[in-house]
């Protein structure tokens, strides 16, 4: 299936609730009235200065603080709250929500996700997880633009007993949205993204946390002399903490696991410099290039990633 990157159309949804309005609902609204898919946007959010600023920058109709008086009416809904808050706010919606309404989430965990939202989901309530694997170290709804689901993956973890039509709504909705869209089990999806997503960003809030915890450099030197890849990894480490803090929370084994497996790989490394082991370093070091050398060949056809655009992912997904 194509995606429709611009391309405005028939709405789809009469009404989209956003329960949670920063980076990612903000480009949800964005985005979602560039492609003229919802007649009208409502969102929630506890923060009186975040209701109060989606209202100015036009990104809703209207902000309510309750999540439940946001989701009255509404045919589809979003979570795009941390995902520890799932669990509160799926209780609440539940009772609220209109029959028929299809219910998502844009967390960047998907097990949890389901565990936490899928038991509170009425009779006749379509709960589909999904995750747009795009974004930026950037939060609130300033932060968010029209263009960060352009050509970027969004998974979707739909359960056994989905609803097709249901399912084919919701992907055309991200297809509208920019995105291409690909399906995969909850698990499978916390396995992929620990390695690709996860880990990375606790290597970036560690290597950064080391460098200003050095006795001869100050905070300021990190940030002065951060050229290159330690300059990427400062950016990651400006991500959300609360965000985060609730991915690791809710994603453990997967990342225990791929945690170990790293620690592993290093230490094979260490022992290679340790040794004075040339080969070997650049035997892995090969290996690695390869792989990325491999990714960017297999992507020849697409536009290679503009690195000075906001979306500072460079995992694309392949157009077709
Ligand atoms: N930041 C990123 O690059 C990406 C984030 N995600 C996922 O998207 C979700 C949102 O992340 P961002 O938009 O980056 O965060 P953000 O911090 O920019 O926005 C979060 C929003 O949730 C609201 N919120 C907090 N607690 C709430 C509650 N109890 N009820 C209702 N609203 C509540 C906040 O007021 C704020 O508007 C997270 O689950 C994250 O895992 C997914 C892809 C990329
Ligand atoms: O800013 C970056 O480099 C990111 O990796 C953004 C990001 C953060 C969390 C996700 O679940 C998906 C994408």
């Amino acid at each position: 299936m194509e995606n429709a990157v611009g391309r405005a159309g028939e709405p789809i949804f009469k009404r989209l609730a956003l329960i949670g309005v920063g980076l990612i609902g903000s480009s949800i609204s964005h985005a979602a009235r560039r492609a003229g898919l919802v007649g009208d946007i409502v969102g929630a959010s506890p923060t009186p200065g975040t209701r109060k600023r989606a209202e100015e920058l036009g990104l809703v109709a209207k902000m309510y603080a309750e999540p439940a008086d946001a989701v009255r009416g509404a045919d589809l809904v979003i979570l795009c709250s941390p995902v520890g808050t799932y669990a509160d706010i799926a209780k609440t919606i539940g009772p609220h929500l209109e029959k028929g309404a299809i219910v998502s989430d844009v967390g960047s965990v998907k097990s949890a996700a389901v565990r936490d939202i899928a038991p509170h989901m009425p009779q006749g309530v379509h709960f589909i997880a999904g995750h747009p694997v795009a974004g930026t170290e950037q939060s609130g709804p300033d932060a968010g633009f029209a263009e960060l689901f352009d050509g970027r993956w969004c998974i979707l973890t739909p359960g056994e007993d989905v609803d097709k039509s249901a399912l084919a709504k919701l992907q055309e909705f991200w297809q509208r949205l920019g995105s291409e869209v690909e399906i995969m089990s909850p698990e499978h999806h916390d396995m992929v993204l620990a390695i690709t997503s996860h880990v990375p960003h606790l290597i970036a809030y560690n290597i950064v946390n080391t460098a200003a915890h050095l006795e001869r450099v100050t905070d300021k030197e990190v940030i002065k002399f951060s050229a290159g890849g330690f300059r990427d990894f400062t950016r990651i480490a400006a991500s959300d903490p609360v965000m985060w803090r609730d991915v690791f929370l809710n994603n453990k084994e997967a990342v225990l696991e791929m945690l170990g497996r790293f620690s592993e790989d290093l230490t094979a490394l260490q022992r290679a410099i340790r040794f004075g082991d040339g080969a070997t370093l650049e035997k892995l070091f090969s290996e690695a290039r390869a792989i990325r050398r491999g990714v960017i060949h297999a992507n020849q056809d697409t536009p290679q990633p503009d690195f000075g655009r906001r979306a500072t992912s460079d995992a694309k997904a392949p157009q077709r």
